[in-house]
């Protein structure tokens, strides 16, 4: 019997977040490898403290996902912390590992046996998980970054990572990697404070690092912004170089890209951030370099520049290419009139002076871009903080002035470039490795309201993240979502009009565009996907408004009984209440943040949302919030499942085909995600709605392959085709779904000598099935069927939870292998480009794939090809996706047959 799991999600960390200024900057990236990495092509330098590797040994179990390694010769203090500290602002990243321990379980151990699964896919040595955090600072407030360290502790890193950070004060020799000035002229205070040397890094060195580093391994890093307009670039790693990084921090360094580590610094200007910052700080006495940019929101540069049309008495020059209101002469007005500068708008100040600088710096860019006849500009660094209106003005001036021959484009992790650079030239870490599916993003809760500088202590433990929520919500107006859309708006000729005042520039939030990019090692792309370059999961694509909106309030309008169903799992209690309340708070500031700016978070799909919501529940500790209701319908199914078989059984081979997909179909009404399927289950036991289900499967389905199908299974007049030799069923819902939906037909393949893999969630995501469930309700299964009990026997699924089961069987049939993977997920959806090792593993001999289930065959997956035969099996629960993918209505089933590409 499938019971309440446990698993260990101790890997959803808690963000720190400050309470006392309500920002957050810790902007969680990437975790990392601990083993050197031969080849690396990122310079290092010979000073920097090394590992000694010798005699490493894998501590504890060699089985286990991602074991520490032991060095015992190791005896440097290698720090796990690296800053950029710059003109303006200090940009820190430090490393902290995952806590978790995966559960490594029989069936685990079964799968990698019989599988052949390695840690990771291509290294000799076990990888440490962990993860980078991203914090900033401003320079000319060094002691709260110091105080920040000291707090953590960052600066006194051991080489265990597994007690990281440590409480051990740094040893004499602990060092610290920086880049930026600040390394020179803070070192002494560094030493003084922390007790820490800092080793230098070169600047521009670091920034190209950083730069190759996120091109190559964060798939929606880059991206262009015209006319309001942001759409992510999909980079070909192979075809990256060369490109001109434009860094914009308090000066600029325009710097030519060739290959890792080969690069060279061509132009810069000083008129950067800083310029804009200072200058407009004299200017408007702005206290904020964020007061400033919104100030600008507001402005109309038309009273300070001196525009074209009021050279030519308000006419275009349009010989030329320019119309009348293109900027003639940034700032040009205020010579010609009696004026002072208390006479102008700041506003317009400010938008003067941006617009000023941001031409300015893309024209430079463009005319450097034309000298090494580079058509790619990437534009980084601070001064860019995510506005849209910076951005378009720079990728207006690169398209004028190249005549849209060249391509500004800007990165996620705009500022952060150099000190990511520092932290990936300490040997050990290795960033430059990793591959763009080892790396999941996630969004911490803090996400959609924060960003900015950190004073004072972080939050520690749940209590205080709650208490934070809470706190925070009741100020009720500050949680809007920020950066505004520019609408799309130019003269057609040249320049553009004053930018929409709509919406605020909230100071505080958007900054973090970024969310926590996790390192998952053991991560690979599904084997059998027919082109991993080309396929994209979500089949809703978000950007589009209206579908936008209708998923946000159908996730809404669900929101209340998610809540009540993870308050109930956790019992209730009064704890469970609290969290449940801050989770829903989470969760609609996530949404409200994303229908303001849907692309902050990275290219937006159905399938992010829902995966957005799971991490929302994990974040407050809901582990798995339908436990109950999933244990009751595994109850109830299984006590059905002999009837159900011995009715198969009765059927001729043709009309159990069609019966066993019928019952797949109509089984799949079991979904808590669908608010109509919700309604549904008020009005009659889980056996009553199945039956009614099953009576309404009337061919043809909306979608109708079934014929194809059973060809290719059963053959047609004297033809038996070769069965298949491994089958991957991709599950979904608990109880009826798996149980009578499935199972059952696991059963038929296995009894047509087909190996079967059922692979499932590894974590929970409302009612599906996990993967440590599956053993449990198979073995429970088995006691009613010879071929399942066989076949589950023979796959190793029976050992641990069949002891307990009297022997009443024969043993006649020396079966083919039932196993069950996980697919490395915990969200209703499946990225195929990001699955766990055992299901690539499995994936190796497969030649059929069958997918089932809205989330995994609908929302995600409807348009991907295999290289094998493929099933998509699903009822659709929800009328506008009914409509929209299949023309049809509600309850409408989909049969998707393709025969391998
Ligand atoms: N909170 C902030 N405080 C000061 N400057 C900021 C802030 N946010 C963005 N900026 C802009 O970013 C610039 C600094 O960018 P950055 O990439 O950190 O460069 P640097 O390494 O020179 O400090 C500033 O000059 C300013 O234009
Ligand atoms: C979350 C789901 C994808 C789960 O469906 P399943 O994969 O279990 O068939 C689906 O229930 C869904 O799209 N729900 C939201 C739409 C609605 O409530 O109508
Ligand atoms: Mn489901």
């Amino acid at each position: 019997m499938a019971s309440p799991t446990t698993k260990n999600h101790s890997h959803i960390e808690i963000d720190d977040i400050n309470e006392e200024s309500q920002q957050i900057t810790e902007k969680d990236i990437v975790e990392k490898d601990m083993a050197p990495l031969p080849g690396s092509s990122i310079h290092r330098s010979s000073s920097r403290p090394q590992l000694d590797v010798s005699g490493a040994a894998i501590q504890g179990n060699f089985e286990e996902k991602d074991p520490a390694i032991l060095l015992p010769n190791q005896t440097d203090d290698i720090s796990h912390l690296a800053l950029d500290i710059g003109g303006s602002l200090i940009k820190l990243i430090y490393f902290s590992r995952h806590a978790d321990r995966q559960v490594d379980d029989g069936r685990k151990r079964k799968v990698k046996e019989r599988l052949g699964v390695t840690n990771g896919s291509r290294r000799s040595y076990p990888i440490l998980g962990g993860r980078l955090h991203f914090v900033k600072f401003e320079t000319s407030k060094i002691n709260e970054c110091l105080d920040f360290i000291h707090s953590k502790q960052l600066h006194c890193g051991g080489m265990d990572p597994r007690c990281w950070p440590s409480d051990a004060p740094p040893s004499e020799n602990a060092v610290i990697k920086a880049t930026g000035g600040g390394a020179y002229k803070f070192a002494d205070l560094f030493k003084e404070r922390l007790g820490v040397s800092i080793e230098k890094e070169d600047e521009m060195n670091c920034l190209v690092s950083g730069a190759n580093f996120l091109l190559k391994a964060i798939r929606h890093e880059a991206f262009t912004h015209m006319e309001g307009h942001k759409e992510f670039v999909q980079i070909d790693q192979n075809d990256l170089f060369p490109y001109l990084l434009v860094n914009i921090g308090s000066g600029v360094s325009m710097i030519k890209v060739d290959g890792d580590g080969q690069f060279q610094r061509v132009s810069g200007t000083n008129v950067g951030g800083g310029t804009y910052w200072g200058l407009g700080r004299l200017l408007t006495k702005c206290k904020s370099f964020d007061e400033l940019l919104e100030l600008s929101q507001r402005g109309d540069n038309s009273t300070i520049d001196m525009l074209v049309g009021d050279i030519y008495g308000g006419m275009d020059y349009s010989k030329i290419g320019l119309s009348a209101s293109t900027i003639a002469s940034s700032f040009g007005k205020t010579i010609s009139e009696n004026k002072d500068l208390e006479d102008y708008k700041p506003e317009d100040i400010s938008l003067s002076l941006l617009r000023m600088i941001s031409y300015n710096i893309g024209q430079i860019a463009y005319l450097n871009a034309l000298r090494f006849g580079l058509k790619r500009i990437f534009f980084g660094g601070f001064f860019i903080r995510g506005h849209a209106y910076t951005m378009d003005t720079i990728s207006f001036a690169v398209q004028f002035w190249s005549k849209g021959d060249a391509q500004a484009m800007f990165l996620r992790h705009e500022g952060f470039l150099g000190a990511l650079g520092a932290f990936m030239s300490y040997e050990k870490h290795g960033l430059d490795d990793l591959m763009v599916h080892q790396l999941v993003e996630r969004f911490p809760m803090g996400a959609p309201y924060i960003g900015g500088n950190v004073h004072g202590p972080p939050l520690g433990d749940l209590n205080e993240k709650i208490s934070w929520m809470e706190k925070f919500v009741r100020k009720g107006t500050e949680i809007t979502a920020p950066v505004p859309m520019a609408p799309p708006a130019t003269t057609g000729l040249g320049g553009f009009e004053v930018p929409s005042s709509k919406g605020v520039l909230r100071s505080d939030a958007s900054k973090l565009n970024v969310g926590v990019l996790h390192l998952v090692p053991s991560l690979e792309v599904f084997p059998l996907l027919a082109d991993p370059k080309t396929y994209e999961p979500n089949t809703i694509d978000l950007s589009d408004h209206g579908e936008l909106e209708y998923w946000f309030t159908v996730l809404s309008e669900h929101l209340s009984d998610l809540v009540d169903k993870a308050v109930a799992s956790e019992g209730g209690t009064d704890d469970a209440k609290r969290r449940g309340d801050a989770f829903a708070r989470a969760f609609s500031a996530h949404l409200a943040r994303l229908m303001e700016e849907p692309a902050a978070y990275g290219k937006l799909g159905l399938a992010n949302l829902l995966e957005l919501r799971e991490e929302c529940l994990r974040e407050f500790h809901f582990f798995d919030a339908y436990r109950t209701i999933k244990q009751r319908e595994n109850e109830a199914s299984l006590a059905v499942l002999p009837d159900l078989l011995m009715e198969l059984d009765s059927l001729t081979e043709d009309m159990r085909l069609l019966t066993l997909i019928e019952g797949v179909l109509a089984a799949n009404i079991f979904d808590w995600g669908s608010r109509a399927c919700v309604d549904l289950y008020h009005k009659g036991t889980i056996i009553e709605i199945y039956r009614m289900s099953r009576k309404k499967m009337q061919r043809p389905w909306r979608v109708d392959d079934f014929d194809a199908f059973k060809e290719r299974m059963l053959g047609s007049g004297d033809r038996k085709p070769q069965p298949h030799k491994r089958a991957l069923l991709f599950v979904d819902n608990s109880g009826a779904d798996i149980v009578l939906g499935m199972l059952p037909l696991a059963r038929e393949l296995l009894r047509r000598g087909t190996e079967v893999v059922l692979v499932a969630n590894s974590l929970p995501a409302l009612n599906d099935v996990t993967a440590m469930e599956l053993p449990d309700i198979v073995a429970e299964a088995a006691k009613h069927c010879d071929i399942l009990r066989g076949a589950a026997e023979a796959g190793g699924l029976l050992v641990d939870a069949m002891s307990n089961i009297q022997d009443g069987y024969k043993e006649n049939t020396p079966s083919v292998p039932l196993m069950v993977v996980e697919n490395g997920c915990g969200s209703p959806c499946i990225d195929l480009r990001q699955v766990s090792s055992e299901l690539a593993a499995a994936a190796k001999d497969a030649d059929l794939v069958i997918l089932e289930g809205m989330g995994r065959s609908l929302h995600t997956n409807y348009n991907a090809k295999f290289k094998c035969d493929a099933l998509k099996l699903a009822m659709v629960k929800n009328q506008r996706l009914a409509a929209k993918l299949v023309k049809g209505n509600i309850y409408d089933c989909v049969c998707r047959y393709e025969p391998a590409s």
